[in-house]
């Protein structure tokens, strides 16, 4: 099984749970009939990104939304890689992912691990950790096709963290993302390439539609790039379904023909994790 399709549901998100939701099952239904088996949403798809809607729609695991997620995976026999959700637990919020098999059951959960400070003069500004915990564990997940490395946004800027995925032996990157109108024109297309180059993975990038209602405009352009660096798919910003294949026969190639992970000098520097 060396092939498989996978599907970005970049999706528009309101401040209304409920239509976020259905939204978010009508997509991942429509991309079931187009034969899709790895269906990925996109950061923060229940509610707006934004650090006072992310406090209070919170949701403890299990929940409404991963119970949700967790069947459609079981009736549909499709992995959902269920982009990610303000994930309240204890006293704490974390921006999370939680990947589910064709059983439904959870294989993955990924809290972001870097969170996304920033002020850009007259652009934007946004302090994610005030209201977010940091994530401490580097996640890939095993599925009957690949092992498939999770991210969320932020953390892809960082390329010790993508490396060490595909060092643990991802031959696929997943990175429900939403840069935004300001760093996504700068950033985003280059960023995800060059991970994909580096690593030599298929990179797949979810993010939601641009909904200029919200106060985040997010970027849009879910993208799937090969190993190579080529794009193998790709939207602009409104509401759309990408699809895309994997090819694992094509990792393998661009790794035997341009061996960039094994010439590494490990003799020289390491990256490890702690
Ligand atoms: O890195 C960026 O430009 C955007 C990051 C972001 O929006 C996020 O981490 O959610």
């Amino acid at each position: 099984m060396n092939k498989f399709k996978v599907a970005i549901c970049q999706m528009l998100v309101t401040d209304n749970k409920e239509e976020n939701l259905s939204k978010a099952e009508e997509m991942i239904r429509e991309a079931k009939r187009e034969a899709a088996e790895v269906i990925i949403l996109p950061e923060i798809f229940n509610c707006p990104y934004n650090n006072e809607y992310m406090v209070e729609m919170a949701e403890d695991y299990p929940g409404k939304t991963t119970d949700m997620l967790s069947s459609l995976a079981r009736e549909l026999q499709v992995y959902i890689i269920g982009g990610s959700i303000p994930e309240k637990a204890g006293d704490k919020v974390y921006n999370t992912s939680f990947t589910f098999n064709k059983n439904g059951e959870l294989i993955g959960t990924h809290r972001k691990m870097h969170l996304f400070d920033i002020d850009i003069e007259g652009k934007i500004t946004f302090k994610e950790s005030d209201i977010v915990g940091y994530g401490e564990e580097v996640t890939v997940v095993e599925t009957e096709y690949c092992k498939i490395g999770v991210a969320i946004c932020y953390d892809m800027r960082f390329p010790e963290l993508m490396r060490l995925l595909a060092l643990k032996g991802a031959e696929v990157i997943v990175v429900p993302a939403a840069f935004n109108t300001t760093t996504g024109p700068a950033h985003w297309h280059e960023t995800i390439k060059v991970r994909a180059v580096d690593n030599q993975v298929y990179f797949v990038a979810a993010s939601p539609a641009r909904n200029m209602a919200s106060t985040y405009h997010a970027y849009g352009y879910s993208t799937i790039i090969n190993p190579w660096g080529d794009v193998v798919a790709s939207t602009k910003e409104t509401e759309a379904i990408v699809y895309g294949e994997i090819d694992l026969d094509y990792v393998k190639k661009v790794r035997q023909e341009l061996p960039l992970l094994k010439h590494r000098r490990t003799d020289l520097y390491t990256l490890e994790e702690l």
